[in-house]
């Protein structure tokens, strides 16, 4: 299914949260912390349950944005809840697509019979990065394997993301979820460049998956755009430090 189209103010509003066209090496890819939360902070209505919280308005951002990022970041059980595409619908330049990046240590999803795996086969979207813990149990072809040591019970961010820009060349990713690794994340804020929040006008009550730092955090260079049912706010934080 096509997307909506853009609204034209979009554009001008995401503009300064957007990662450069600068395609020089760096230590670590720019870093953008994305997602879409309803007004109590659920990002979907029950443990990996998929949830639509963005209306079509704000679904097209999400293309852009993914239009404009080298890599896409999700954690192991978005992958084996959603089942997403993870691909760029955006005017259908699916060239465009980000490289999915998958964290599975544990090593439970599979490519194969994937949305992603369909998508990649018609052209539509690339294939995944799995990141793992000790060598892939089974190596599966056309996916890239970024390994950590057996040891590693957690992945720094930080190393990770400087791995994906020295070994894949990835300028900027954006990481969509789930709950557990946007909590991770926003208590990195050290990390994040820009932060894309899409907030829905709904409620997803107590049962809902929460999105919450450990400690409060301030933002900055805060920005609003209202849409038809939806909000998103764009902001950088504000002192980031490693709590
Ligand atoms: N509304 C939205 O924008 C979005 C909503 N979602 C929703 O979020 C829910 C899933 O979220 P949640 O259950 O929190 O799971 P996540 O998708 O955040 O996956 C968590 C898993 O990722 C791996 N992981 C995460 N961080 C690290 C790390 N630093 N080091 C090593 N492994 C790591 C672990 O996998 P392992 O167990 O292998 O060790 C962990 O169990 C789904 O219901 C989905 O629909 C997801 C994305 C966006
Ligand atoms: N932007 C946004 N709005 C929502 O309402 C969502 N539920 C999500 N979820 C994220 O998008 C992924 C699905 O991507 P595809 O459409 O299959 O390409 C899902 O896995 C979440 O990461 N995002």
């Amino acid at each position: 299914m096509s997307l909506a189209a853009l609204r034209d103010d979009l554009v001008p509003f995401l503009a300064p949260y957007l990662p450069s066209n600068d395609v020089s090496a760096k230590e670590r890819p720019f870093i953008t912390l994305t997602y879409a939360q309803s007004l109590d902070s659920r990002i979907s209505a029950a443990p990996g349950v998929r949830t639509a919280i963005s209306h079509s308005e704000t679904k097209t951002m999400t293309h852009y944005l993914r239009y404009h990022h080298d890599g896409i970041l999700i954690g192991s059980r978005t992958a084996l809840a959603d089942d997403p595409g993870l691909n760029c619908k955006f005017n259908d330049e699916f060239e465009k697509s980000p490289r999915p990046i998958i964290l599975d240590l544990s090593q439970k999803w599979r490519f194969q019979g994937s949305q992603m795996y369909t998508l990649y086969k018609q052209g539509r979207g690339k294939p995944p990065i799995v990141v793992v813990r000790g060598a892939p149990t089974l190596r599966e072809n056309d996916v890239d394997y970024l390994i950590f040591s057996q040891n590693e019970r957690y992945i720094d961010f930080e190393i990770l993301f400087s791995r994906l820009e020295a070994e894949f060349g990835l300028h900027s990713v954006m990481v969509e979820g789930g709950a557990f690794v946007i909590n991770e994340l926003l208590a990195r804020g050290d990390l994040v460049d820009s932060l894309v929040i899409t907030i829905g006008s709904v409620f997803l009550g107590k049962n809902g998956v929460e999105v919450s730092p450990a400690n409060s955090l301030e933002l900055k260079d805060i920005d609003w755009w209202n849409g038809t049912r939806d909000a998103i706010m764009c902001a950088r934080f504000l002192n980031p430090k490693i709590v």
